[in-house]
């Protein structure tokens, strides 16, 4: 392709093995698995297969895990806890790492890819899970696929896939103190709505995209899926090597500057032409809050619960009704008086070391008046969180400090929000029963949950901050 092209189009070009009716087929380079992984490894099972490249795979459960100990006995489904045990007798019949229950390297796959530097600039990066679109922070194409996918690239190393659109979203301009990252995907998705990515791979650009941490970038991207979008990238620059230099399985030596040399002609050319384009100012920002079932469904903290009278159309009008029925809000109230039940600060988008400093520095300026709990994202940030005290800050607070896992995020492990709660959350989907059957959730940065904790209802941590 001549012409100046985006980071998708090089990423794309570098691994397409050949093009038929419009279908790629492309070299997958890293493929993650966790628990949920198990169909795919039965499917292979099934027609006698081996894995292509089990040097390329990487696994760690996630979704099923107890968060109050390391015993699969603590789970509580018998189901769950028979996908968990299967997860490392795969990875002993088929050779790929395995980051066990019992590994301090174990935790959230999209928490852990990263932390290890399997997750790389330039890859084809995917995993059986949506929110795989976390690990374009780091500059690779990376993407949820199927379970009947899994197993195609267990098999072969290659999938099928039709070229995505592309869409740059540019955020420019100084976050707001109290702003976080959660914030600004919150109203990019409140924004272009929670199809408004549809069809597209999103690259993130702009001079508050590049101020970001890497961390930071991925609770970005994380979001992307809510969006509507296939994937979610950021260019890869000097952060980003700064943050894989020297990683486990990151390449080293004269690897390292080879790897470093290509990286570098990765981002996107000037010029290059996106299929569309969004502009955000990030100095108009506020800390931003979920009121419905959708993360389309945000505010800032300082607005009210939407009117029905004031929806766009007939079918919005009668959607936001049934969404306040069974969020239990009424029209016009203060999104700051919405009493919560209790609090869960984790998950793939904002469990890491620098959610919980946020978190922390929220917590130990009172008490929780709510439960709240704190599931670090991976075992190694629960190491590191402990290193420096902030496990302490959190239990004299009232948190209840946990190992690491998806736990109250999608609750598979059994940690659940009881029907009609109302749950406070560092997650990324609010859907209708997401925590449990009957649950309420309203999604925000870790800074703000740790702010409702203290308060027992949601809370512009602008006014905590300081002091
Ligand atoms: C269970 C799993 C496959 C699912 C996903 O694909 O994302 C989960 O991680 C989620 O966040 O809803
Ligand atoms: S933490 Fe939540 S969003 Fe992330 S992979 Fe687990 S269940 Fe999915």
């Amino acid at each position: 392709m001549a012409g100046p092209r985006t980071l998708l189009e090089k990423i794309w070009d570098d691994h397409l093995i050949l093009e038929e009716d419009g279908q790629c087929l492309l070299l997958v380079g890293r493929h993650l698995a966790h628990d949920g992984s198990y169909h795919a490894f039965a499917a292979l099972e099934e027609r006698g297969l081996a894995l292509r490249r089990p040097e390329q795979t990487f696994a760690t459960p996630d979704h099923g895990v107890p968060t109050i100990s390391r015993r699969v006995e603590d789970i509580a489904d018998p189901a769950q806890r028979r996908v968990v045990e299967a997860l490392p007798r795969n990875a002993a019949k088929h050779g790929f790492t395995l980051f066990g229950l019992d590994d301090p390297r174990q935790g959230i796959v999209h928490v852990v890819g990263p932390e290890q530097g399997v997750t790389q600039p330039g890859l084809i990066l995917v995993c059986g899970d949506s929110h795989t679109s976390t690990h374009g922070a780091l500059g690779a194409l990376a993407f949820g696929i199927g379970a009947s996918e899994v197993a195609h690239v267990l098999a072969t190393q290659t999938l099928w896939r039709r070229r995505p659109k592309t869409m740059r979203v540019t955020v420019e301009g100084e976050r707001p103190a109290g702003v976080a990252a959660k914030d600004v995907i919150l109203a990019v998705i409140a924004r272009i709505g929670a199809n408004g990515g549809a069809g597209h791979v999103i690259e993130y650009a702009g001079s508050t995209i590049r101020a970001m941490s890497v961390e930071e970038r991925m609770t970005v991207c994380n979001m992307s899926i809510e969006a509507g979008a296939r994937a979610g990238m950021v260019a890869p620059d000097e952060k980003t090597y700064e943050y894989l230099k020297g990683r486990p399985f990151a390449p080293a030596g004269a690897d390292w500057d080879a790897a470093l040399a290509y990286w570098r002609t990765l981002p996107s050319d000037p010029g290059a032409r996106f299929d569309a384009e969004v502009a955000l100012d990030a100095a108009r920002l506020e800390p931003m809050v979920t009121w419905g079932n959708s993360p389309e469904d945000a505010l800032p903290v300082t607005g009210r619960v939407p009117d029905p009278a004031d929806a766009p159309s007939a079918a919005q009008r009668a959607a936001w009704r049934e969404t306040l029925e069974y969020m239990g809000l009424r029209p016009g109230q203060r999104l700051t008086d919405i009493a919560v039940d209790q609090v869960f600060i984790g998950s793939c988008t904002n469990g890491r070391i620098e959610d919980l400093r946020a978190a922390a520095a929220i917590a130990r300026r009172g008490r929780a008046v709510v439960p709240a709990i704190v599931s670090p994202g991976s075992t190694l940030v629960k190491r590191q969180a402990e290193a420096e005290g902030l496990d302490r800050i959190f239990r004299e607070a009232g948190f209840e400090w946990r190992e690491s896992g998806c736990s109250m995020c999608i609750g598979m492990n059994g940690d659940l929000v009881a029907p009609g709660r109302r749950c406070a959350s560092t997650s990324n989907r609010n859907f209708r029963g997401r925590q449990g059957r009957g649950s309420r959730t309203h999604l925000m940065s870790p800074a703000m949950a740790a702010a409702a904790a203290l308060t027992g209802r949601i809370t512009d941590v602008r006014e905590l901050a300081g002091g």
